[in-house]
């Protein structure tokens, strides 16, 4: 059993992490299984990664000391269901269900001996990647939060949090690629708008926020600090500043996010 883990839902998130951990070195295609019931899914992840593929997770419970929970939050009730006859106080069970606290798995499985982490990661897990936040139950000792740590650190990077935390989490770093990626489309259409070539477009539109962000993470400097260098008196930059600010961009972008945080509390609420 050891170093041994299970997905249950080969979905777009089971994927990420997968190969996540796949690429990473730390675990072999042949310690991993995953329960995927669409059984054109579960061949071509099986396939893809060389990995074990069941319609169901009572193999997986009987043979993995890790067990990683990625199907959807209104699912996974019914997933408990079907797992409470093969749960064991001795695996490591790992969420990444947006929402839902771990009550609800202990409440789910009707006892509150086993160990759970709840873990909020992101796609970018795909290219080893991800920002993850996670926070472990009251059975769950250090072993387990590094062996916990150690699989998001592979695929990103982590931070331990209380747990009343992880619905920010939610909002901001599991939900916003998908931010981040309607900006890089909508840069890619100005420039299209402007004339340049789509390919031209991208190039420039990509590199130009993988090179701010990279800056932003090396030179330490405050966002602010970094667009004033940008901005020159009377230049191109404020005029496009002044739109931003003048439409409440910043305050469009917390909106959002606190809607994605709010959104995760209600999938948390079970009644
Ligand atoms: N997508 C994201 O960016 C992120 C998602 N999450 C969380 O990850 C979880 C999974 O999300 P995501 O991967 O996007 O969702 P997907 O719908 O892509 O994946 C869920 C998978 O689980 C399968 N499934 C359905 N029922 C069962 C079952 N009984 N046993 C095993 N598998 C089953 C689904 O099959 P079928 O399609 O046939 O129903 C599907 O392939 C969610 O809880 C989400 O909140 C967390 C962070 C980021
Ligand atoms: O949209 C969602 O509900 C999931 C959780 C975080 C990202 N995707």
């Amino acid at each position: 059993m050891k170093h041994t883990i299970g997905f249950i839902g080969g979905g777009q998130m089971g994927e990420a992490l997968i190969r996540g951990l796949i690429d990473s070195g730390l675990y072999q295609a042949n310690a991993i299984s995953v329960a995927e019931p669409n059984q054109e899914r579960r061949t071509y992840i099986s396939d893809t990664y060389g990995i074990q593929g069941f319609a169901n997770s009572e193999q997986l419970w009987k043979n993995s000391a890790t067990i990683l929970l990625a199907v959807k939050p209104q699912i996974m009730a019914k997933v408990l269901a079907a797992s409470k006859d093969f749960v064991s106080p001795d695996h490591l069970i790992i969420t990444i269900a947006a929402g839902l606290p771990i009550s609800f798995y202990e409440q789910a499985l009707g006892r509150d001996d086993c160990k759970i982490i709840r873990v909020m990661p992101n796609t970018p897990a795909l290219i080893l990647e991800a920002a993850s936040g996670f926070s472990g139950n009251k059975n769950t000792g250090p072993d387990d939060l590094l062996r916990c740590e150690e699989i998001l650190n592979k695929i990103g990077k982590s931070v331990p949090l209380d747990e009343s935390l992880l619905d920010a989490v939610t909002g901001l770093s599991g939900s916003g690629p998908a931010y981040v990626f309607t900006f890089a489309d909508a840069m890619i259409d100005a420039g299209i708008k402007a004339g340049l070539p789509r390919p031209t477009a991208e190039t420039l539109a990509l590199q130009t926020i993988l090179g701010s962000v990279k800056l932003l993470i090396e030179s330490k400097k405050h966002p602010a600090e970094l667009r004033a260098m940008v901005t020159s008196p009377g230049g191109t930059t404020i005029a496009a500043q002044h739109i931003l600010e003048r439409s409440g961009f910043k305050g469009i972008v917390m909106d959002a996010i606190e809607a994605a945080v709010n959104r995760s509390k209600e999938l948390g609420k079970t009644d």
